[in-house]
């Protein structure tokens, strides 16, 4: 049986990275020969199947034809007499169209090896046009591997922006976005993801709410970068390197300053209220693209509540227990820990703040555990319970925080 090593295995062997998933080619074999050697059948969509011993994956190898918009749009036949190199040209990037023989021969009928040595992400043929989420891909990639240098070829760009404004994007379904997006907020530059989508004008039609902040304004004394879109990208790459691989920190890193777009111009570079503002498009992103619960309601906390972290030290001590019930503080403790970050995320994603301390996380996550540690047990006295056991517990927790406040500022 002939088979090769394919995609991302290869890619990132010859990048020098660790390989994720071993994928193969099987050339000249057909559903039953595959079944009579052993493999086991996956996947409803292609003809893929799984080795017996090493549960690698093994695909038949196959060509594609795009016959209506969408991705089960394809016609795909993995006829025995499709050829290994008929296989690569259906591929989106020419660093993913490298395969390797079993004594490790490199088959690259696209130079996808010239390309890896060049850092340059360029599509394999005019096919490329007839799957939009490989536009995402592109981004999703350079989120990737701009670190190493990666910039997107000029044509392969002209490309996207073609098929950007053709508008074939609109035919993507929400779980493809969302699983492009999450991968690339777990990258390490999440910022190229964003940038690559803008510059070729797909952002607009992917997170338009996102799109929305490129150009608008804030006050230069605490954000010398100036531009909201271009905080946003730096907000996100924080995000990244404080917690690194964590999509659910990106997503709130993201979305935190949506509202920013709906700020009056006559109010400009000021920001009142956007906190409140940005919940609406927020809700309306999360439903579009069916985003999980946890992500939602973590990216809805931070937004809501990222001025008040911020200001933490300035608040009341019953204004700091409010903010921890309205963060589901006492039933989610997770939570805090997370808030923290997306806010110091965003107080060290802008211009030269990079490696700023960030108090308010540490406070707000010591005045949490102070305030958690109260329990109903500790409040309960005879006959109390009900709404009067529940203000009971508030007050103990406002005198737990207002404690560890005192402690602090005694130190
Ligand atoms: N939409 C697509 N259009 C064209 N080729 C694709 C597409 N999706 C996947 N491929 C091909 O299949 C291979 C495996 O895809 P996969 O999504 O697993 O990514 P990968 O390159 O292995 O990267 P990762 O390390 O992120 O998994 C790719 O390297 C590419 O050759």
């Amino acid at each position: 049986m002939k088979t090769y090593l394919v995609g991302g295995a290869v890619r990132d062997r010859l990048l020098g990275l660790e390989p994720g998933d071993r994928d193969h080619v099987v050339v000249g074999e057909t559903p039953e020969t595959m079944l009579a050697a052993g493999f086991r059948p996956v996947g409803r969509d292609f003809p893929v199947f799984l080795h017996p011993r090493s549960n690698e994956e093994y695909a038949l190898a196959r060509t594609e034809r795009k016959s209506a918009p969408g991705h089960r749009g394809f016609v795909v036949d993995s006829d025995p007499s499709v050829t290994l190199e008929e296989d690569l040209s259906r591929r989106d990037f020419t660093i993913n169209a490298i395969a390797e023989d079993d004594d490790g021969t490199l088959v690259d009928p696209f130079d996808g090896a010239r390309d890896v040595e060049a850092r340059v992400l360029r599509h394999v043929g005019p096919a490329f046009v007839e799957d939009p989420l490989r536009v995402l891909r592109a981004a999703r990639f350079m989120a990737r591997f701009a670190p190493l240098g990666f910039t997107v070829a000029p044509e392969t760009m002209a490309l996207m922006r073609d098929m950007t404004t053709s508008g074939e994007l609109d035919a993507l379904v929400p779980e493809r976005i969302w699983q492009e997006l999450s991968r690339a907020l777990a990258a390490k530059r999440p910022s190229a993801f964003l940038s690559t989508l803008h510059d070729c004008g797909a952002l607009q039609a992917i997170l338009p709410e996102v799109e929305a902040l490129y150009g608008v304004p804030q006050r230069a004394e605490y954000h010398p970068e100036v531009d909201t879109g271009v905080h946003v990208e730096m907000v996100c790459d924080m995000a990244a390197r404080l917690a690194p691989g964590d999509d659910l920190i990106g997503f709130a890193a993201l979305t935190h300053d949506l509202g920013k777009a709906l700020t009056p111009v006559d109010e400009l570079p000021k920001h009142l209220m956007h906190e409140q503002r940005g919940l609406a498009p927020l809700r309306a992103l999360c439903e579009r693209l069916k985003v999980p619960t946890a992500y939602r309601e973590l990216a809805l906390t931070a937004c809501r509540e990222h001025l008040n972290v911020h200001r933490l030290a300035e608040l009341r001590d019953d204004t700091v227990h409010k903010l921890l019930e309205r963060c589901d503080a006492f039933r989610k403790p997770e939570r805090i820990a997370q808030l923290a970050l997306v806010c110091e995320a965003d107080k060290r994603g802008r211009g030269g703040a990079g490696d700023d301390d960030y108090p308010p996380g540490r406070e707000l996550q010591r005045l949490h555990a102070a305030a958690l540690a109260v329990r109903a047990a500790d409040v309960a006295r005879e006959g109390l319970q009900g709404p009067a056991l529940g203000e009971a517990l508030r007050k103990a927790r406002i005198v737990a925080i207002r404690q560890a406040r005192a402690a602090s500022s005694a130190r």
